[in-house]
């Protein structure tokens, strides 16, 4: 029986995959690197440094800079992220928490980014979540399982009592791999591999899930 729903954060509780492609396209410009939507797609539900790397692709920079790149990545993305606010959560999400813990479902983040906490706590949203995994939990990010299963030992449920909203294709994978059950959002290139596919975050359909689990 479903006893926990975990969140993916950028791209399924708010848009701040738009601010990543915005913080990356300003770095790519700044070191003349091609950065492209394209480019962008790849890096949903990865880490900052993984990301790094697909972008560099065969440009080689030494540890210190590319350690510095991140931070000047992470400083722009950070004022980028001064101007969200609770209209940013995405379509339905706010009624599908408040309807989870009206079940008393438990509610988790599983997030690559470093920076959850703290947009969660901008948007609002910090009562409604029982435990919080983010950049900052595992090492291996997504598609490796680890942020899925450090969630749900966070709140004590099976993994095969979860339910993962994701997405991404890193984000499914990951789901699946730790033994849960996956709703991708997206389209079906991206995230048919997951147990129900909806276009939109607004198309989540509780009842459906629950019946269906
Ligand atoms: O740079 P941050 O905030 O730690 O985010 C890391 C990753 O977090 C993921 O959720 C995003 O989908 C990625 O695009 C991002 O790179
Ligand atoms: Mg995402």
């Amino acid at each position: 029986m479903c006893k926990a729903f975990i969140f993916d954060l950028d791209g399924v509780i708010t848009d701040t995959a738009e601010l990543h492609f915005q913080a990356w396209s300003k770095l790519a410009l700044e070191e003349n690197l091609v950065f492209t939507r394209e480019i962008n797609e790849q890096l949903r539900g990865i880490s900052r440094r993984d990301s790094l790397d697909i972008i560099l692709a065969e440009n080689v920079r030494s540890e210190s800079q590319i350690a510095k790149m991140m931070e000047r990545k992470n400083d722009v993305y950070l004022d980028l992220l001064n101007s969200i606010t609770k209209d940013d959560i995405l379509p339905g999400i706010l009624e599908l928490l408040l309807e989870l813990n009206a079940r008393q479902i438990k509610v988790v983040l599983a997030s690559a980014s470093r920076n959850a906490r703290g947009i969660l706590l901008r948007l609002g949203l910090i009562p409604l979540f029982d435990a919080i995994a983010d950049g900052w939990s595992v090492e291996r990010s997504k598609p490796a399982p680890d942020v899925f299963i450090h969630a749900a030992g966070q709140v004590g449920v099976n993994a095969n009592d979860c339910v993962v909203v994701e997405d991404a294709q890193a984000g499914v994978e990951a789901g699946k791999t730790a033994g849960m059950k996956v709703i991708g959002i997206g389209p079906e290139s991206r995230v048919g591999a997951a147990d129900w596919r909806v276009d939109d975050t607004a198309a989540i359909n509780l009842k459906q899930v629950l019946e269906q689990f």
